[in-house]
This record gives C-alpha cells, structure tokens and sequence, in this order.
C-alpha cells in the first residue's frame, strides 16, 4: 500500500494563501488504491470556487504522482462542509480569543505604519518594494493598505486582473468563514481598502467610524499567520486613519517618507507628530525622489536637497531615541516601472540605484527584532 507514502508527500503541498500544508489543514479528504493500484486522492477546498484551486489540484497530482509505484493519480475535489470551514477557522485562530487583535502590544510582529505629509511622495511605492525586500530576506511579511484615498498596493504588487477585459481592479481576498485570506504576492500577504471597492473610480468617502472599523476588521479579522513584519501603508496626512492606527497600535515604530523639497518637511513633520502624539515612535525618515545620477557625472536634483535630513531633525525634537534619515532613494525610471508592472524594482532590477537604496532599509528591519520591553510574558508570580 502506498496510502501512507502518499499522505508524506502531500504534507509538501502548501496551500498558496494560508501558506502551510494541506494535511495541516485537513484539506486532504483521503487517499484511495483500487484493486489495480489506481491511487484516488481526494481534497476538499476551503470554498467553492477557491481561486487557488486549480494551483493545489495539480500540486496534489505532482506530489501523489511522485511517489514510487505510483503512476497516474486521480484527484477528486470537494469543499468544505460549513462545520468543516468554522473548525479550520478556530484551528488557525489556535488559542487566541477569537476575533482579537493578533498584532498587540504582545505581539512578537514588528509593526511599522509607513506615513507621509503630502500625496504622491512615494510612500506606497517605498512600502511594497520595502515588503518585498524582507520577504526575500525570509522573514514572513504582511502589509495592510489602508490608503483610503491611493490604494495602490495591490497594483504595485501586480494583484489586479489583467486579463484581457480584465477590470483591472484588485484581486479579491477569499473568505472562508468570517476569516479572511490575504491575498499573496511576491511573498507578501496583502489586504487593501481596494480589494473591497468594485469601482476603481468610485470616490471614497469614508469618515472615521467607517475608517476605524474598516481597520480593526483587518488587524482581527484576516489570516496573516505568524508575520515576522507587519507594514501599513496609512494616508498621507494627519487624518482619521493615521488617529485610528495609533490608537490600535501605539507600539507601531513609523517610518515618515518625504521628499527633498525643504517646502515638504513642514507637511512631513506633521505627519509624524501625529504618531508621535498617539504614543508611537518615529523609528526613521525615508527621503524618496532625490537626486538622479546624470550620464556625466552631474546629479539632477529635481525636487532640491535637505528635506529627508530636515524633517529627521525636526522630529528627534519630539522623543528621546533621534529619528535617523534611514535612505536616500533616487529618482529612478526602473523603480517607476517596475511598480506599473507590479514587479517591484528591488525584484525586477536590483542593481538599480533605487533598489540598493531600498534594500539597505530593509537590511536594518530585518536584523531588529520585537524585544521585550512592554510586552506580557503570559507567566504570574507564585504566592
Ligand atoms: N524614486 C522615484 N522615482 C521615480 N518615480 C517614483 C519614485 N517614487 C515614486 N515614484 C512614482 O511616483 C508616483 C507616486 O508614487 P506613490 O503612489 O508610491 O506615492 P504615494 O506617496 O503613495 O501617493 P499617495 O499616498 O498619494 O497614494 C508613482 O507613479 C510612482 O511610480
């Protein structure tokens, strides 16, 4: 019998969203032979229609078919029952309460909110290739879009249909139960306002309550598994969301990302005496679109110099750590197109200026890690 062989190769098959392995996940039906030693596999997905669907069939087929003595395999596909579905939601949930925030103050997830002053400096942009570039460091990376009025995560990441007479609008997120599954790109876990708005031109104009709730349903309500680094990519400015942010993550460290333009650190600054009011850290500033190298040697400051070192110096006024200018990222044509592809520049071009810039941030995050200062052990003194 090759039951049990076949059961050991399917624990290799990882379901693509909720990235670990289908035996875990009481995914696999059973495994059949017949009289003539036709393997049946059957699994059953978490809803019908699961995008990842045709993804985990053939993964099933490959690792059953890989098995010595095996030959051609059958996979049968169901889905879950609902009582299946709830005990899969409980069973990733594990022992934390259910619909709590997993990223509090106990958590060991570094969490960063990545604000601005202005629109348009970049700070999207700065966020995906910065995600991207600790997922290719190994560390398990989720970002939370919650730019309300610039949700443009999901097409930095190339998480759009692009087929022909696509909508372009976001990929949706699978929801099984009232769990719901990010969806994933580039090794990052993704949920954005824009996977919940079916009119990519519809204006959004959410106040606060709806903003506030919209937030706490992503920090309790979606499947990001053990994340080593959590990014929010929060709106630019002092709004609703950047309030609601502090106040459901105060121990969030928050990287401001401004422009060279010395007109933008008064915006910049504000932005992060926001956080730094609701109790956060500003951990660095990052300054985006500075100077472009020239074929002769000259280097082309578009947007001037002194803003990313300004609005630094300015904030270190606000807390006892100083806040440091963590990068310069040049202008760069690689990092513009790699993001209206969705392959950002720190994938598509490496070498690229912009890309070496970003890279060295995310050196720095990745070698921090959640400490345990603030933090419940979870033990109580004996009496
Ligand atoms: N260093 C850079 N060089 C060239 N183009 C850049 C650079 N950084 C960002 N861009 C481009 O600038 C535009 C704005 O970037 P992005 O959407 O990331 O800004 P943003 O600050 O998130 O804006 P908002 O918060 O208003 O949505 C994009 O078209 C992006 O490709």
């Amino acid at each position: 019998m090759s039951n049990e062989r076949v059961l050991a190769a399917l624990a290799g098959v990882i379901d693509p969203e909720i990235r670990k392995p289908i035996t875990d996940l009481d995914m696999v039906a059973g495994v059949s032979e017949d009289a003539a030693g036709h393997v049946t596999v059957g699994i059953r997905l978490t809803i019908a229609g699961c995008p990842a669907a045709t993804r985990i069939e053939s993964d099933v087929l490959k690792a059953a078919e890989s098995v010595a003595g095996v030959g051609n395999a059958t996979v049968e596909v169901s889905v879950m029952t609902r009582e299946q579905r709830q005990a899969l939601t409980e069973k990733l949930r594990g022992d934390k309460a259910v619909r709590s925030n997993p990223f509090g103050p106990a958590s060991l997830t570094r969490v960063y909110a990545v604000t601005s002053g202005k629109g348009g400096v970049g700070k999207s942009t700065i966020t995906a290739n910065l995600a991207v570039a600790l997922a290719k460091r190994g560390l398990a990376v989720g970002i939370i879009d919650a730019d309300v009025y610039g949700f443009s995560i999901p097409g930095l990441l190339g998480l759009v249909d692009t087929s022909e007479g696509g909508s372009r609008l976001s990929v949706k997120p699978t929801q099984v139960g009232d769990m719901i599954l990010p969806p994933v790109a580039h090794d990052v876990k993704v949920i954005s306002i824009g996977m919940f708005i079916d009119d990519a031109a519809a204006a959004v104009a959410w106040r606060g309550p709806m903003l506030h709730r919209t937030i706490t349903q992503f920090l309790t309500d979606v499947y990001f598994g053990d994340l080593d680094i959590l990014l929010l990519d929060l709106p630019p400015g002092t709004g609703d969301v950047a309030i609601s942010v502090g106040q459901l993550l105060p121990h969030a460290d928050v990287l401001v990302v401004t422009t060279p333009q010395p007109a933008a650190a008064d915006v910049a600054e504000r932005s992060g005496i926001v956080a730094q009011q609701t109790g956060q850290t500003i951990y660095g500033v990052i300054e985006n679109m500075s100077g472009l190298a020239q074929a002769d040697g000259s280097v082309l400051e578009l947007f001037g110099s002194g803003g990313g070192e300004e609005v630094a110096r300015r904030l270190s006024a606000g807390q006892d750590t100083p806040v440091p200018l963590l990068a310069q990222v040049p202008l760069s044509v690689a990092l513009r197109t790699g993001g209206d592809a969705g392959t950002p520049v720190v994938l598509a071009d490496p070498a690229d200026p912009a890309a070496i810039a970003i890279e060295a941030v995310a050196a720095q995050l990745a070698t921090r890690s959640r400490g345990l200062a603030g933090r419940s052990l979870g033990i109580s003194p004996r009496l």
